[in-house]
């Protein structure tokens, strides 16, 4: 089974904490979105469950370690932007060798992505433009077709088209995997593009996992209140929840609660009050929530 589980993992570059004692499970077969700020320790995180860096602690799938153990790191792959091809080498060799690598991989659905992303086999990797490097992670990763699919920032650097493009082959791809035997891990710090894929959020900052939340808890216990700045007033005076963001522009004022475990009391509090209430949308909830606390 391909379950993450983690137990205090840290991860040191001289005297900065890259990761910080993170202790989480992250489920098999679903679709995570992982989400921090710049600096946050997303793309470490990542490398340390592809078993690429040595940390302190425990990174297990299944219970298995995943460092140097050559069976579960085949069933592992983490594509993205960032990763380091040789850059010397062409797109169609990075394609011939992924192909001996993965023995999952699907030759055909290789064909088929890179001939719709426009990749040149015959491109040296280092004269790829940003996107085009961006893409070439994501050929990878989606063409491998591994149990566990770790992506970084897939939507760095593309245009609108191939964002299109690769949020409708996510999707496809997430349908194919009827019985939910695959685990998608997605780093981005765009929500917008990838709403409908998500299972859940994994927020971290500071190189501590704060929340591993399902999207549909997420959106649920997030609400937002607008009214007259004295009716929202009143609102606020009748609720214990907290306030993740509160604005205000001539006259009317627009604030985000999460709600907690006590999703009616806003409601209870707004009754008789000229308040609309409404859920958040997955952008703004994770947006608000995933803010740098100081
Ligand atoms: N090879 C490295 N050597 C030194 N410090 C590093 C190294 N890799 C990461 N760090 C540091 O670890 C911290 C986490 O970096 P990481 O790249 O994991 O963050 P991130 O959340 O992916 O950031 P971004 O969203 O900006 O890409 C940062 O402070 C970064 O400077």
């Amino acid at each position: 089974m391909g379950t993450f589980s983690l137990r205090d993992v840290h991860k040191r570059y001289g005297t900065s904490l890259a990761l910080d004692g993170v202790t989480c499970y992250i489920p098999q077969g679903r679709v995570h979105g992982l989400v921090g700020p710049n600096g946050a320790g997303k793309t470490t995180l990542l490398r340390a469950l592809a078993g690429q860096i040595p940390v302190e602690g425990e990174v297990r799938l299944g219970g298995e370690p995943v460092r140097d153990n050559q069976p579960v790191l085949d069933r592992i792959i983490l594509a993205g932007a960032d990763v380091p091809y040789p850059g010397q080498m062409k797109v169609g060799t990075l394609l011939d060798l992924a192909a001996a690598r993965w023995g999952t991989w699907d030759s055909a659905y290789a064909r088929r992505l890179q001939h719709i992303f426009r990749l040149d086999l015959a491109a040296r990797f280092d004269g790829l433009s940003r996107g085009q490097k961006t893409l070439m992670g994501v050929v990878m990763g989606l063409a491998a077709r591994s149990e566990v699919t770790l992506l970084d920032e897939p939507y760095l650097g593309l245009d609108v088209q191939n964002r299109d493009i690769l949020y409708r082959e996510l999707l496809d791809e997430i349908d194919r995997d009827a019985e939910g035997a695959r685990t998608f891990i997605i780093s981005t710090h765009q929500v917008e593009d990838a709403t409908l894929l998500l299972d859940s959020v994994i927020f971290i900052d500071d190189g501590r996992i704060t929340e591993v939340i399902d999207v549909d808890e997420l959106v649920s216990s997030t609400v937002v209140a607008t009214g007259t700045t004295s009716a929202v007033e009143e609102l606020l005076a009748g609720v214990t929840c907290s306030v993740l963001r509160d604005e205000s522009v001539a006259g009317s004022r627009r604030i985000v609660l999460d709600l907690g475990s006590d999703t009616s009391e806003v409601l209870r509090a707004a009754d008789g009050l000229d308040v609309q209430i409404r859920n958040a949308d997955l952008p703004e909830t994770v947006l608000v929530r995933g803010r740098r606390h100081e």
